[in-house]
């Protein structure tokens, strides 16, 4: 069940939690990886797990990945070149899909073969390249959808309003809180279909927050995004983090890539060819090789791109990060114990 308080304004509400000193998720400068960073690298604190995980459409090894660990508490950029296999992976590890081979855990529990309904119940949500918001539904009831133990779901507890009402009721509310967080909720009634292609973004993203996740997976979060929202989704992206959710995404922008992610780990014809810090990544030969093999015009975000990005948005004024109006998406979760000594694993 959704845990309400983390949704509810916490005392630290009013400050932003990407930017307010002493937030433990956003200072965590402890390395990620175990030892040298590099494709399948043992991560300290790894929240997925994944092993030999093949997905093969005809002869085509769409993906095939020997090991990789996703690290909890960061924000993880998952690139690579038009067809490298980013959301087939995507698909695989939340149960829209299943391998020819391998295993994965979230969290401890193993994955293979669940289905994505009870997937997100564990904690893992997923937000898609092409919107999947219900164009034919109003925007809170969008929302409600996103709600875990929905309401009047079997027949009989349909029938029993009191069952169901009380239920319906705290999901509206969650639902009600996290569309003013996203500024979508004077469109609250309104058909989702009348949405611009950005706010479906935000609509998407907020309705995945209505499961509380531990992990999202927003595959090309910023795609079709104006300019105008870009900063209010860089914003959620970073204030996930603050409070403590792990976040997966697939960009091609690389000076996004840069700006926001903690770590990056590229592939490439179905592997992972590498991995490590952004700054360090971008500037791996087998990510220049990936990226030239398929596109020759591609901007890998150099220093100076990433610069201007982060000048603009700190001169955008609507961006929310470090302002009285940021408030936080979700409250912090529980401070991690079990994180704070490396873990050596073999
Ligand atoms: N259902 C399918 N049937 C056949 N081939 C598929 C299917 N889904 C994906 N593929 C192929 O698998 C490969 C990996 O596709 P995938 O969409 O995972 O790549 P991607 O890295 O997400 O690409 P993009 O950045 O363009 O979205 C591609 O060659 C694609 O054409």
């Amino acid at each position: 069940m959704t845990d309400t308080s983390r949704f509810a304004d916490s005392p630290a509400a009013g400050t932003s939690p990407a930017s307010a000193p002493g937030n433990q998720y956003m200072d965590d400068a402890r390395p990620i990886a175990v030892g040298t960073a590099g494709p399948g690298c043992a991560k300290r604190d790894p929240i997925i797990v994944a092993d030999g995980v093949r997905r093969t459409f005809g002869a085509l090894n769409a993906v095939d990945v020997e090991h990789v660990e996703i690290p909890r508490h960061k924000i993880t950029a998952l690139i690579g070149p038009n067809g490298a296999g980013k959301t087939t992976l995507f698909n695989l590890l939340t149960g829209f899909d299943s391998p020819n081979a391998g295993s994965w855990t979230f969290d401890g529990h193993d994955l293979a073969g669940v289905q994505p309904h009870r997937v997100a119940c564990l904690g893992m949500v997923r937000t898609f390249q092409l919107t999947k918001v219900m164009g034919k539904l109003t925007i809170i009831e969008n929302m409600r959808l996103g709600g875990q133990d929905h309401p009047g779901e079997s027949l009989w507890r349909s029938l029993l309003p009191w069952l169901w009402k009380p239920r319906e009721q705290e999901l509206t509310a969650i639902a009600d809180e996290l569309l003013i967080k996203f500024k979508l909720a004077e469109k609250r009634e309104e058909y989702a279909a009348s949405l611009s292609g950005g706010q479906r973004k935000l609509l998407e993203m907020a309705r995945a927050l209505m499961a509380d996740p531990k992990l999202i997976m927003l595959d090309e979060p910023m795609a079709g995004v104006n300019p105008a929202l870009t900063q209010s989704l860089l914003d959620h992206i970073k204030n996930l983090k603050a409070s403590g959710t792990t976040v997966l995404f697939v960009e091609h922008d690389m000076h996004v890539v840069r700006h926001i992610a903690d770590w990056v780990i590229v592939m490439a014809e179905g592997r992972v060819v590498a991995e490590g810090p952004p700054r360090e990544v971008m500037k791996d030969p087998a990510v220049i090789d990936a990226y030239l093999g398929a596109h020759h015009d591609v901007d890998l975000g150099t220093a100076g791109g990433t610069a201007q990005l982060e000048d603009a948005l700190s001169e955008d004024e609507e961006s929310v990060i470090g302002t009285e109006d940021a408030g936080e998406l979700l409250a912090p979760r529980a401070p991690d114990t079990t994180a704070d000594e490396p873990e050596v694993r073999p």
